[in-house]
C-alpha cells in the first residue's frame, strides 16, 4: 500500500464506527468537523461544497412493528429522525446546499389507511424549515401511494430545481425534459459537479401507467424470474430505467465528460449486486452500469431501497453508497449523511446507523480500489 493510503487509514482508525451512537455536533469543532476524519491527511484538498443525504423515512402513523422481511420497523420514530436530521443539517456551520432524500417518503400502509395525502403533506410540512432545498427521488411506496401523474403534479417532483441549462443542453441532444415520461432532471451546485436524480421505477409492475412498450419489457423481465441463478432481483418491489431514459442518461454523461464534470447519481435502487444485502437491485442494473461505464465522469452513486445499507466500489473506481432507512433506526439511533464534496474525493459523514467513510475519485493505482471508512475497513472490487 502506498505510504499516503497507509498513513489515512491509520488517521482513520481513531474514528468511530458504525455501530457507534450519532455523534453529538456540540463536541465538535463545527469549522473543523471534516478534518477530525481526516486527521494526517493533506491529500482531500479543497472543500467545494456539501450537501445531505437521506433514505426511506417511510412515514406512517402506525405501531412498530416487524416487517414482511422480519425487520424491525419504527414508525414512531420516522419522523422524529428526519426532524432530528434537518435541525442537524441547520445547525452546520457549513450549510449543505441541498438534500438530496432519496425515496420511500411515506409508508405504503398510507394507501390502505386512506392517508396518503394527509401523510405526505405531514412529511413534507417538516422540510419547511429547512434551510437548504430538498430534491426528491421516488421509490416503490411513492407509487404504492400515487399515480405518477399525481406525483408529476405533486411536492415530490423537485424538477424546478434542474440545471437552468438543461434545456439547451437536453435540445442539443435532440430531447427536452417536457415531453419526458419518467422523472429525471440533473443539476449543477458547482462548475466541476453534476447530479443526476434517475427514475428506477420507469419501468415497473407497480404503477401501470406507461408505454405499451414499457409495460411489455416490464412482464417479460419479471417473466424471467424464473431463472433463480440470475433473475433473483426481479422482484415487484424493484423496477428499471427504459431505453429512453438511458439514452437521456448516456447524453448527460457525454456533456459531463466533455466539460471534465464529476457526476454524483441519486436513484432510488442499488444498480450494482455488491452495494445491496437483500434482492433490492434494479432489474436492468447491467444495462445502467453498462451505460455508465462508456464514461469517465461518474463517481458514486447513492440509493436507498435496501435498509440494511451497503456499500461497494466497483472496478470503475464507482462508488456505490447504499443508504441505511431511517424506517429502520431504533429510538436514540438516526440514519442520514452530510457529503463534504473535496477536491480529491467525497467525505460522508454519517450519523447514526450510517458510517464515516472517505471515498476517493479514481486516482489511478495512488489508493488502490480501496474505500477508506473509519474503521480502517477496505472494501474491493472481488
Ligand atoms: N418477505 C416478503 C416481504 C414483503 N414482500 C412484498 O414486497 C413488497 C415490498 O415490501 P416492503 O417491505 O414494503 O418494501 P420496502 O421497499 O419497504 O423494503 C424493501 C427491502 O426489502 C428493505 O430492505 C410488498 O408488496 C410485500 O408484500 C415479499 O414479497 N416478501
Amino acid at each position: 500500500m502506498p505510504i499516503a493510503a497507509a498513513s489515512l487509514f491509520r488517521s482513520l482508525e481513531s474514528c468511530h464506527t458504525d455501530s457507534s451512537p450519532a455523534t453529538n455536533d456540540a463536541e465538535v469543532p463545527r469549522m473543523e468537523e471534516p478534518k477530525k476524519y481526516l486527521r494526517g491527511c493533506s491529500r482531500h484538498g479543497q472543500l467545494y461544497f456539501t450537501f445531505g443525504v437521506i433514505a426511506d423515512i417511510q412515514y406512517a402513523n402506525k405501531p412498530d412493528g416487524l416487517s414482511g422481511w422480519k425487520t424491525m420497523r419504527y414508525y414512531s420514530q420516522s419522523c422524529l429522525h428526519f426532524q432530528d436530521a434537518i435541525k442537524q443539517w441547520n445547525a452546520k456551520d457549513i450549510k449543505p446546499k441541498f438534500v438530496l432524500q432519496l425515496g420511500d417518503i411515506i409508508d405504503s400502509y398510507n394507501k390502505r389507511a386512506g392517508r396518503s395525502e394527509e401523510s405526505l403533506e405531514m412529511v413534507l410540512s417538516m422540510t419547511k424549515v429547512a434551510l437548504m432545498p430538498f430534491h426528491h427521488v421516488w421509490g416503490n411506496h411513492e407509487f404504492y401511494n400515487f399515480t405518477r401523474e399525481y406525483l408529476m403534479d405533486s411536492k415530490l417532483n423537485t424538477t424546478w430545481l434542474q440545471d437552468k441549462q438543461q434545456k439547451e443542453l437536453e435540445q442539443s441532444c435532440g430531447g427536452t425534459s417536457d415531453n419526458k415520461d419518467y422523472y429525471a432532471y440533473h443539476f449543477c451546485p458547482h462548475t466541476k459537479f453534476r447530479f443526476i436524480v434517475v427514475d428506477t421505477y420507469d419501468l415497473n409492475v407497480i404503477s401501470g401507467e406507461m408505454s405499451i412498450e414499457k409495460h411489455l419489457k416490464s412482464l417479460n423481465l419479471m417473466e424471467s424470474s424464473q431463472d433463480k441463478l440470475n433473475g433473483f432481483h426481479l422482484r415487484e418491489f424493484n423496477g428499471g430505467m427504459g431505453q429512453e431514459q438511458l439514452a437521456w442518461l448516456n447524453d448527460v454523461l457525454s456533456y459531463s465528460d466533455q466539460n471534465g464534470e464529476k457526476v454524483i447519481i441519486a436513484g432510488h435502487i442499488p444498480i450494482h449486486p455488491k452495494a445491496m444485502r437483500s434482492a433490492c437491485l434494479a432489474w436492468n442494473y447491467d444495462e445502467i452500469l453498462r451505460t455508465i461505464y462508456s464514461h469517465q465522469c461518474v463517481v458514486c452513486y447513492f440509493a436507498g431501497h435496501d435498509h440494511s445499507g451497503g456499500y461497494h466500489r466497483d472496478s470503475h473506481g464507482i462508488h456505490h453508497v447504499t443508504m441505511e432507512g431511517v424506517i429502520e433506526s431504533p429510538p436514540g439511533t438516526n440514519a442520514f449523511g452530510t457529503v463534504f464534496v473535496y477536491e480529491d474525493g467525497l467525505l460522508l459523514e454519517g450519523r447514526g446507523r450510517v458510517r464515516d467513510r472517505f471515498l476517493p475519485y479514481d486516482m489511478g493505482d495512488t489508493l488502490g480500489t480501496s474505500c477508506l471508512t473509519c474503521s480502517g475497513v477496505s472494501s474491493k472490487e472481488g
